[in-house]
């Protein structure tokens, strides 16, 4: 019997068709740890010194249940909803990978990376303290395939231990797993780049205990431990590779600690060309201009990504350098948040500190950056021409970060040009009054002429000359908005730059409890709400989600802030 891949319009619904997409790029081409088993049960923490993965087969959930999955990505994929009833598939996607068959394979990998924080290398987080030990703990891959023309990795979250799992148990608990689920979907209906959602299985007999808040705590830091049962989310993505992974391999290059360094770095940077640039990097250039031509895309798209964060209020929380992809896209759902009251200093993790907070992302990805240049500046130690090249795309990377600030800006006052006294203006004024960002923007996308279409938006009162300012304002505006042209088009084109429907950690916070209880009706009913977040939608929804944060969640652990986010 011949198996013919599906052809472009058939839906696939069943495990057998879809185990024919499989096509291996990263396991075929990389070097596997030397010192793996090879037979995937590598499991207990070790230092890895060389190779770009770990061969490594995940642990299933005892007792898994489906949650949910996403239909959306399901449907750009081409797999049918009804893939998630054949129980082979929900074998796979809860951890148990006996079942896949060729050209499937019956292993997974993890893959090692460096750390750096705000540019600054760190060795200590490795329980070795050497930096050998670190890497995905408790994420492994275990499919990649080709989708209608387009390579996809799948990765399962919370799938137990690898060699890198620092002796923690491998685990993602159900909340941060509907949290992580919610958002990737979420952010793509954004249009914001990023990982995204497949499925997510929760098991009926497995928690683990996490540090976490007593109802309506104040506290900082978790007070008391939760019991929270385990999942497993799968997020995808063209590849999961980071600015950390890059930064390993050039550490062990300056370092010399192994033969085969140099050509183990060269390896992972051409094999993320091939992942992630191959529409944009023409492979049969010599090498060095690879790089450099690597370097300015992924400038490119860092600098609009941070810009995009920032249009929809967007947190990353920990954007240390292994939570970079090297794609430029989101990656590492934990710590993030939404800014709801206005907060250039937003930062909901505890942990996280000023330095990653929301309006200092565009320097943290700089610092991110800088440590992407320091990784692949070795490969061009011949070549002085492009070595040069590279080193000018580094150093104007602040200038191309502030010009995609200011087009983002524009956009989202509806402006043709960026005009920064409008712009600091209302930075004053958003953080003199204490205002909603998402709603603020969304009624401004009515392009009102009068502040008082913008009060909904407002958490307090302000005062009559805090008003006046907000009037002048909203007119030296409005004068220039329709300047731009017409006022219906340019209200439509806002509408489609501001969200109406913006995550609200209150709202999400009752959908991952009723789901620990069994129940998934709230998480499937945010994945609607948050899967078309431009679109008015109806009168019941508008009522429970487009509201300003009660004052009863101001503050409280859990909801305001966190410092567990796993
Ligand atoms: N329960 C756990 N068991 C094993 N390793 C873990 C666990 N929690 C976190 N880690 C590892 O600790 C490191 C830092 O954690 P962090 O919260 O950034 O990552 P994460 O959310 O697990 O991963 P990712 O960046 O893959 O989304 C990661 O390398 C992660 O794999
Ligand atoms: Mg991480």
């Amino acid at each position: 019997m011949s198996l013919s891949k599906p052809s472009a319009q058939q839906r696939i619904s069943t495990f057998d068709e879809f185990v024919r997409l499989a096509d291996y790029s990263l396991m075929d081409t990389l070097n596997a740890d030397p010192d793996a088993t090879g037979d995937g049960n590598d499991h207990r923490a070790r230092q890895v010194f060389s190779g770009h993965f770990v061969p490594v087969t995940p642990t299933p959930l005892p007792d898994p249940e489906y949650v949910t999955h996403s239909s959306t990505f399901f449907n750009e994929l081409g797999l049918s909803d009804e893939l998630v009833n054949d129980p082979k598939f929900c074998q796979v996607f809860s951890g148990d990978i006996s079942a896949a068959h060729k050209p499937m394979r019956k292993i997974g990998w993890a893959v090692g990376y460096a750390l750096s924080i705000y540019g600054t290398e760190y060795t200590h987080q490795c329980p070795f303290g050497t930096g050998n030990g670190y890497g995905d703990g408790r994420a492994i891959s275990v499919f990649e395939g080709v989708f209608k023309g387009q390579r996809w990795e799948m990765q399962l979250k919370g799938g137990g231990t690898t060699p890198y799992c620092r002796d923690a148990d491998g685990r993602a608990v159900l909340r941060s797993s509907v949290r992580e689920f919610l958002a990737q979907e979420y952010m793509h209906a954004l249009g914001v780049p990023t990982t995204r959602s497949l499925t997510l299985y929760v098991s009926k007999s497995e928690t683990v205990a996490r540090p976490w808040y007593s109802q309506d705590s104040y506290s900082t830091d978790p007070d008391i431990m939760v019991d929270n049962p385990v999942a497993i989310s799968t997020r995808v993505a063209p590849s999961f590779l980071r600015v950390g992974q890059l930064e390993l391999f050039a550490r062990r290059v300056r370092g010399n600690t192994h033969p085969r360094a140099l050509e183990e770095l060269r390896m992972i940077v051409s094999h993320l060309i091939d992942r992630e640039y191959q529409n944009d990097i023409n492979q049969d250039l010599v090498f060095a201009d690879q790089v450099v031509e690597l370097a300015k895309l992924f400038r490119r798209r860092l600098t609009s990504l941070v810009a995009n964060w920032q249009r929809i209020g967007y947190c990353q929380g920990n954007y240390n350098s292994d939570n970079c992809a090297t794609g430029g896209f989101t990656l590492d759902y934990g710590p993030f948040g939404f800014c709801e009251i206005f907060d250039p200093g937003f930062q909901p993790w505890t942990g996280g500190g000023e330095h990653f907070s929301f309006f200092n992302q565009p320097t943290a990805a700089e610092a991110n950056y800088h440590m992407f240049w320091t990784a692949v500046r070795p490969l061009l130690a011949k070549d002085a021409e492009a070595l040069k090249q590279l080193d000018q795309i580094r150093h104007g990377f602040a200038e191309a970060m502030q010009k995609q600030i200011q087009k983002m800006w524009a956009a989202k006052l509806g402006l043709t040009d960026y005009h920064p006294k409008i712009v600091q203006g209302l930075m004053q004024l958003l953080t003199k009054s204490e205002v909603d960002y998402t709603i603020f923007f969304r009624e401004l996308s009515h392009v009102p002429e009068n502040i008082s279409a913008l009060k909904k938006s407002f958490y307090r009162k302000n005062s009559q000359q805090l008003d006046e300012q907000w009037q002048s304002w909203l007119k030296n505006w409005h004068d220039l908005v329709i300047k731009g042209g017409h006022l219906a088009e340019i209200s439509a084109k806002m509408k489609q730059i501001n969200p109406k429907y913006a995550w609200r950690e209150w709202l999400i916070v009752p959908a991952y409890q009723q789901a620990t209880r069994g129940d998934y009706t709230l998480v499937r009913e945010l994945q609607e709400v948050l899967s078309s977040p431009y679109d008015e939608q109806s009168q019941r929804v508008e009522d429970k989600y487009y509201r300003l944060k009660p004052e009863a969640f101001f503050n409280v652990g859990g909801v305001s802030h966190y410092s567990c986010s796993s």
